[in-house]
């Protein structure tokens, strides 16, 4: 326990200085087990969540009231965190049922060694914590529950406001989940730009429904089965390791990866469709974004984006730069958030993109008033062009399918790559291991699907959503 921080008398510390305790598999129950405190708060998330990042500092909040040499109230919570990304941590985290991120479960220290645990499961003093997504929000929690009157003297962040409400809610519709990822995959098999991905993506659907028959939710011993499929072997072949990434690789482990190598799948699809596609594989895109992306903050966030589209798409040129809007609207977002929390990659800030340098003949012109975002007047046809070039012909051509058929050969040659939306040295081409790494994110979508199907209890959160709408 002394490894792990704890100072005695309930002080407990995490990594890198953090209040809250980094557990993992191998040392979660005992030290749960050892726990003096009454109650623990355990933060399930996953590193490369863009929302877990920005919450990251308002758990930190609540945990240096409890945890560490300056806790205001030591011994009364223990405050932990468990990175359900990290492969090892993958069978706690399904123990725990978690389905979104960042996922809160409280209770007493002792009882978090049940087998297994679902939200509202009956006869457990274990307990989401459906309203703890800033700090003042997670400690009114606890204060409920307690019945004490905690309060953060700490004022150093004060961004609550930039981090959604009401975003922990785990339900899932789960007759929806089936179709979405079947869809997904159809375009897969049809536009994935790589040859080897799209053969990997047909052999899935081809075996699906010896996986996951209609009108069934997964079982405990059959989600195994695609897990297998899809996480393991990976959809462009077993080269692939898991959580590996080339194009979409941080400077820092929590930064980029995952979500990165979404957004390059999504924007390689749409350049590759047909006019008649369009609208299908946007509501195949939308769907399959709101059912099997975990980060909570970016799926609802995307949906409201999707959900202003009124009129259908006609074309692949209005989807391609619709996509290319909306990735834009979230920079724009993120460029802000990240700069007030601290969490940018430094090596990658946001940028309204592509940067000029990458696309002189993009910008018609553009200006900028203080410290606002630059305003761009776009030159809509170029624009086009390029994305059809730089997801298109320069995705494929620089590809190498033998760089996915051995990780060493890969690793070789991580440091001669470099993307380039941070605009210095912006002629260089995006590598096509992105397309290894696109094909990840599927992988983690479809695990993400394994966790949500474990739950039994649904409710039809989606449905509850878009009536909000
Ligand atoms: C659908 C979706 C919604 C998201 N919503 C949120 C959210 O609400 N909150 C949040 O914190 N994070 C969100 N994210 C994550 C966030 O957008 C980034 O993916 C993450 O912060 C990593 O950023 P990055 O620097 O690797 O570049 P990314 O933004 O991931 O972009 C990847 C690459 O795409 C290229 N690119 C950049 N902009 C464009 C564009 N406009 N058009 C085409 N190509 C472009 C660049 O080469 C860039 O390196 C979302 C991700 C996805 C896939």
């Amino acid at each position: 326990l002394r490894s792990l921080g704890v100072g005695g008398e309930g002080a407990a510390g995490g990594a890198h200085g953090d209040a809250a305790v980094d557990l993992d598999a191998a040392n979660f129950t005992a030290f749960l087990q050892a726990s003096p405190e009454s109650f623990a708060v355990v933060e399930f998330f996953a590193h490369w969540c863009p929302a877990c990042r920005n919450y990251k500092p308002q758990y930190e909040k609540v945990a240096k009231l409890f945890n560490g040499p300056d806790a205001a109230h030591p011994g009364s919570i223990v405050m932990a965190r468990v990175d359900c990304a990290s492969k090892v941590n993958v069978d706690l985290c399904n123990k725990f049922s978690v389905d979104h991120y960042p996922f809160l479960v409280w209770g007493p220290p002792t009882k978090f060694d049940s087998p297994q645990w679902k939200p509202k499961q009956e006869n457990s003093e274990l307990e989401l914590i459906d309203d703890g997504r800033t700090a003042e929000r997670l400690l009114k929690w606890i204060n409920k529950k307690m019945g004490s009157s905690f309060s953060l003297d700490d004022k150093k962040y004060e961004n609550d406001s930039a981090l959604p409400k009401n975003a922990s809610d785990p339900e899932q519709i789960k007759p929806e989940t089936r179709d979405p990822l079947v869809r997904f995959l159809q375009i897969l098999v049809s536009h994935h730009p790589s040859k080897r991905c799209r053969r990997g993506s047909a052999d899935l659907l081809i075996n699906f429904d010896d996986h996951w028959h209609t009108n069934l939710s997964l079982s405990s011993e059959e989600s195994p089965t695609l897990l297998t499929s899809v996480a393991v072997d990976n959809i462009c072949g077993k080269g692939v390791p898991r959580g590996y990434w080339m194009f979409c690789r941080g400077s820092k482990k929590e930064t980029r990866g995952f979500s990165c190598g979404l957004w390059v799948l999504l924007h390689s699809l749409t350049v590759r469709i047909g006019d008649a596609e369009s609208q299908s594989t946007f509501t195949s895109i939308r769907d399959f974004i709101n059912n099997f992306f975990i980060c909570d903050e970016c799926r609802r966030h995307f949906y409201e984006m999707c959900s202003s589209v009124s009129v259908p798409f006609k074309s692949a040129r209005d989807l391609t730069l619709w996509l290319w809007r909306a990735h834009n609207k979230v920079n724009e977002r993120l460029m802000k958030e990240e700069k007030d929390l601290d969490t940018a990659d430094p090596s990658f800030p946001k940028v309204i993109w592509p940067p000029k340098q990458l696309c002189p003949s993009c910008y018609r012109s553009s200006s900028r008033t203080g410290d606002g975002p630059m305003q761009v007047e776009w030159d809509e046809d170029e624009v086009y062009h390029f994305l059809v070039d730089y997801y298109g012909k320069k995705l494929v051509s620089s590809y190498r399918e033998a760089s996915i058929d051995s990780h060493l050969q890969v690793t070789k040659q991580v440091g001669s790559i470099s993307d380039d939306s941070s605009a210095s040295s912006a002629a260089t081409v995006p590598i096509g291991a992105a397309l290894g790494v696109a094909a990840a994110s599927c992988t983690f979508g479809a695990l993400a699907c394994f966790w949500r199907t474990q739950q039994k209890n649904r409710k039809y959160y989606h449905l509850r959503s878009l009536k909000k709408i």
